[in-house]
């Protein structure tokens, strides 16, 4: 498993061991004990509690979400097509608070994105359609959930549009990070 630092502190970019032979190909899409390590997580267990699925076709851009009060860490991956996958640092007290990173995950490159709590989380569906795979620290809360315009212009995200993004009612609707609700 290689791991890369990337421009925010604390999200990394993951590339597993792929062993290929006649048959095909094997890797370890998750191993507790080399993850946790691989981040720095004080302990071997990362403390996943629930794996979301999601398939979505070619424009459709979900985001950015966080949960308020019961923050999740996602580990994101694409297990069909191609996807731009973009962490927003929500920390108030972090030097890097409202800067983004965004990086293609797909069936083909088989990278994965680490992004602790503390981050917002959304991705655009580059190929005909995506199925995107994630695990999750905390459980989905309704009550705590909360969301930033995907084109807040004080994040200034480059998304490699090709036209206007499929979006959730509730995500057209997603107020600035300057005003949206804090992350605690
Ligand atoms: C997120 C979530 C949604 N749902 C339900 C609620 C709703 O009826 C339906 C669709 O929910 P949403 O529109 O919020 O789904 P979606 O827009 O895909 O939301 C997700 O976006 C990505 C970017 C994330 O990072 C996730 O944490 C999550 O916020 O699924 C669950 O049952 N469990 C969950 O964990």
């Amino acid at each position: 498993m290689h791991v890369s630092a990337t421009p925010l502190p604390d999200v990394y970019l993951i590339e597993p061991d792929v062993h290929e032979d006649e048959r095909g190909y094997f890797y370890e899409s998750f191993n507790q004990r080399e993850f946790a390590r691989a981040v720095g997580l004080p302990c071997d267990d990362a403390g996943f509690v629930q794996d979301n699925h999601t398939r979505s076709r070619r424009g459709v851009l979900r985001g950015l979400h966080y949960q308020v009060r019961q923050p999740q860490g996602k580990l994101v991956r694409a297990v069909s097509g191609e996807i731009f996958d973009v962490a927003v640092d929500i920390r108030s007290k972090s030097p890097t608070y409202g800067k983004w990173f965004g990086t293609r995950l797909s069936a083909a490159n088989r990278r994965q994105l680490w992004l602790p709590p503390g981050f917002a989380h959304g991705f655009l569906v580059l190929s005909d359609a995506a199925e995107v795979l994630y695990k999750c620290t905390e459980y989905y809360a309704p009550a705590h959930e909360a969301g930033i315009r995907w084109d807040d212009p004080g994040i200034g995200i480059a998304w490699p549009l090709t036209g206007p993004p499929v979006l959730s009612a509730k995500d057209r609707n997603a107020p600035q990070l300057s005003v949206a609700e804090a992350f605690t």
